[in-house]
């Protein structure tokens, strides 16, 4: 498994990574950033992802595994250790890792003293530029993209190779050799093919740490033990910026121009590039990725500052440290091979041509050299190497800043636009909908409604379903003086008794699983304005109370929130179920019905209005038309005739779409009987029968129906003149008021007078 691993769903896409790789190894694809293996040189840069997202692979498991696997397991400390573990001494360390099971602890400083007699051997014999390579990052840098420069590498291993051939060299195959340093690349390097075998596992000192944590053992308690191996002398001091010159015994003069030393990777990448080129021609390069040297590499303690940790090398470069090694590693055969071959690594990505450039670049609105921000948002630094990556399949055109931000303001103005065409759509469907009709009953109500749109009281509208209750609520709203402000409509049987709490009041961050953040309810959202709580009779009691406490105090409380809110909103509510019964069962709170029962509108089903048929079929006829955009001119009389004796179980939301729907199939321009349902047809043939039985009946019969109609034409008319005072329409009708209710309640005048009535009998004495 690669050392270097990415949490997809930690990935957020922020580019990071991009930004820091230096060899843009990084591929953003399907929703996350990648590693590309083939491309990447282990600098290690990407693990500062602030999401977390790259991690190093957990080798512990795989250490722990060896340390009781009975085979003899040594420990090799790289030189920049006493910059990690400053606060116990090396003798305290080596005893820590020998009660974790190693059987010898060895300096790895030792590896750079054996690496630095092979260096001078190879820049006596070497001609050509010679590029050192005991950074392993620098290795893969050249390997897999620079491949022109592999004859230039100094075919020396690394010190932590050194050290691995050296130990197995003497102690045997079966050894294991952990390597622990800052070094990331270290851990690439072990896997690839030309050093496999020398080094088991690498580990970084944080994960060493860990592990003597997590063995419960602590270094600063124990007594000091000694080194195995060989004392490296001053090689100590390799870690540090001039260190490999130093041990290398290769010390330039102030002005010498020959011998590079550099470090960081943008010195190495510029050198490297230099010398690619044949700009530049020096004898030696020593150069290292990491700026500050190895003492600085990405598994450093990032507490230290670089200088405060140069000065614990130096120190403990001058200190004596306890050795005690075995006669073993005195031997002159001891050396081993310290050579090493390279292999070309790189593999070639496509090149764009001009005109792939400047497609990608238009796709991006970018069309001239002004429209390039080079932002490095996306972590290219300029937009033509984002560009170039974009045709090489490692970006996403998606990753552009500016073109994204553009996009939501393109799409933000988009919405806008069909926002309002929805906005003007609804209104026209719903908000600017007359209430049609020209029967006593809903004159009634349309007198209701103009006299208590106005004013800032509730309002309980009752009716069957379908009857116009929401059109009423809507109309009240336009009357009143909150028309400016919203009108919020919740039809309280849709949502869930659960949520509909936190739909009303809002809810707090946490309040419930699912709330992830506060949420305003829909009363908030009406401050101002009106709402209006369908089918209210359907609310929970707990509901209920949390209601009243609205109308009376006027705040909300959010779910799972201590603090209320004042609103100012006014309600309409509407019902078709009986609440009075619910108050006498006990399922709708009395006081909640007190408070919301204070103006009364009672929409009358649409059998008892045979009278508004004839308009209402017009005006839906009329919406029909526009909707299909259809050439109707009308209904025939024995269609209108059938839907007057038809008793509309769904009322006027049902007629308005036989009506729709009869447009619909109709051939012609006019709709016939045959268009509509044919439940119709059933209707119109009982009705026709009975007129022509009525025909044929009796005199006495046939004046009985027509005084009949006088009287209800009669009543009705009083009723008009009186503005539905019963009391004043029984006077003028010189009629007693008992004799003029059983009147009302023969021809099926009801409800609506009468609650009128009842009301304007109190305001008329006798
Ligand atoms: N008097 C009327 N004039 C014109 N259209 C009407 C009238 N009454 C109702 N409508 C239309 O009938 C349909 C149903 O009306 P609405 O939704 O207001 O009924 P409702 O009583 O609130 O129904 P529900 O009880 O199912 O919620 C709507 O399309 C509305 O525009």
């Amino acid at each position: 498994m690669e050392p270097i691993i990415t949490f997809k769903e930690r990935c957020r896409l922020c580019y990071s990574c991009v930004r820091s790789c230096p060899v843009k190894a990084i591929k953003v694809d399907n929703g996350f950033a990648q590693i590309m293996y083939n491309r990447c040189i282990g600098c290690g840069n990407c693990l500062s992802c602030p999401q977390q997202a790259k991690a190093v692979v957990d080798r512990m498991g795989q250490t722990q595994e060896l340390l009781t696997s009975g085979a003899p397991v040594v420990a090799v400390l790289g030189c920049s250790f006493p910059a990690f573990f400053h606060a116990i001494t090396p003798g305290q360390l080596v005893a820590a890792l020998k009660n974790l099971g190693f059987c010898e602890v060895h300096e790895g400083a030792y590896g750079a003293r054996m690496i630095a007699d092979a260096y001078k051997e190879v820049l006596r014999q070497t001609e050509i530029p010679l590029v050192s390579s005991h950074c392993p990052a620098v290795v893969s840098l050249i390997e897999r993209h620079y491949p022109k420069l592999i004859p230039n590498l100094a075919g020396v291993v690394s010190p932590m190779i050194a050290m691995g051939r050296f130990i197995k060299g003497i102690l045997g195959k079966d050894t294991k050799v952990i390597y622990i340093s800052t070094c990331i690349a270290g851990k690439f390097e072990v896997q690839a093919a030309e050093s496999s075998s020398a080094i088991d596992v690498v580990l970084t000192y944080q994960e060493i740490d860990k592990f003597f944590k997590g063995r419960g053992i602590n270094p600063a308690s124990l007594a000091e033990a000694p080194f195995d191996g060989l004392d490296p002398d001053n090689a100590r001091i390799f870690t540090l910026t001039g260190g490999p010159l130093k041990v290398f015994e290769v010390e330039p003069d102030f002005l010498d121009t020959e011998i590079i030393s550099a470090e960081g990777e943008n010195h190495a990448i510029d050198i490297i590039r230099d010398l690619a080129a044949g700009r530049i021609t020096p004898s030696f390069v020593d150069l290292r990725l990491c700026d500050g040297g190895c003492v600085d590499g990405p598994a450093r303690d990032q507490t230290l500052n670089h200088f405060y940790k140069r000065k614990l090398i130096v120190n403990y470069n001058d200190s004596t440290l306890p050795y005690k090694t075995a006669p073993h590693y005195r031997s002159t055969t001891s050396i081993p091979d310290l050579m090493r071959p390279y292999s070309n690594k790189s593999c070639r990505l496509p090149s764009p041509g001009k005109d792939d450039i400047k497609r990608i670049l238009h796709s991006t609105n970018k069309f001239t050299q002004s429209d390039e921000l080079n932002c490095r948002a996306c972590g290219y630094n300029t937009c033509r190497e984002h560009a170039v990556a974009v045709f090489q399949g490692l970006a996403d055109i998606e990753m552009c800043l500016p073109h994204n931000l553009q996009q939501v303001e393109d799409d933000r103005g988009r919405l806008m636009q069909k926002y309002e065409l929805i906005r003007r759509e609804l209104d026209r469907q719903l908000g600017d909908d007359p209430i049609v009709g020209n029967d006593s009953k809903i004159q009634e109500v349309l007198e209701l409604i103009r006299q208590v749109g106005p004013t800032p009281t509730t309002v309980l509208i009752r009716g069957e379903t379908g009857t116009g209750k929401e059109l009423t609520a809507r109309a009240i709203h336009r009357l009143s003086l909150r028309n400016d402000k919203p009108l919020v409509t919740v039809n309280c049987t849709t949502i869930t008794d659960s949520l509909l709490e936190s739909e009303l009041f809002g809810h707090k961050k946490g309040a419930f699983t699912g709330a992830i953040g506060d949420k305003k309810g829909l009363f908030e959202a009406a401050n101002g304005g009106t709402i209006f709580l369908d089918e209210i009779g359907d609310i929970t009691p707990k509901l209920q109370a949390e209601l009243l406490r609205v109308l009376d105090l006027g705040e909300v409380r959010p779910v799972g929130g201590a603090a209320p809110k004042k609103v100012d909103v006014r309600l309409i509510a509407a019902t078709n179920k009986n609440l009075e019964q619910g108050v006498s069962e006990g399922w709708f709170r009395e006081d909640l019905y007190y408070r919301l029962n204070v103006f009364n509108i009672h929409l009358p089903p649409l059998r008892n209005r045979q009278d508004s048929i004839p308009s209402l079929a017009e005006h839906f006829l009329d919406k029909a038309r526009k909707k299909l955009n259809k050439n109707i001119a009308g209904i025939e009389d024995r269609a209108v005739k059938a839907m007057q004796h038809y008793p509309w179980p769904g009322n006027i939301r049902e007629m308005q779409n036989v009506i729709e729907r009869s447009s619909v199939l109709t051939k012609g321009t006019i709709i016939r009987l045959e268009n509509l349902p044919t439940i119709f047809a059933d209707t119109y043939e009982r009705c026709s029968n009975g007129e022509v039985n009525r025909r044929h009946a009796s005199f006495k019969a046939e004046r009985e129906l027509h005084i009949s109609r006088t009287e209800k034409n009669l009543i009705q008319r009083y009723l008009e003149e009186t503005g539905g005072n019963v009391a004043k329409a029984a006077r003028l009708a010189n009629i007693p008021r008992r004799t003029f209710y059983r009147l009302l309640e023969k021809h099926g005048l009801e409800i609506v007078q009468r609650v009128r009535t009842k009301s304007a009998e109190q305001e008329a004495p006798e």
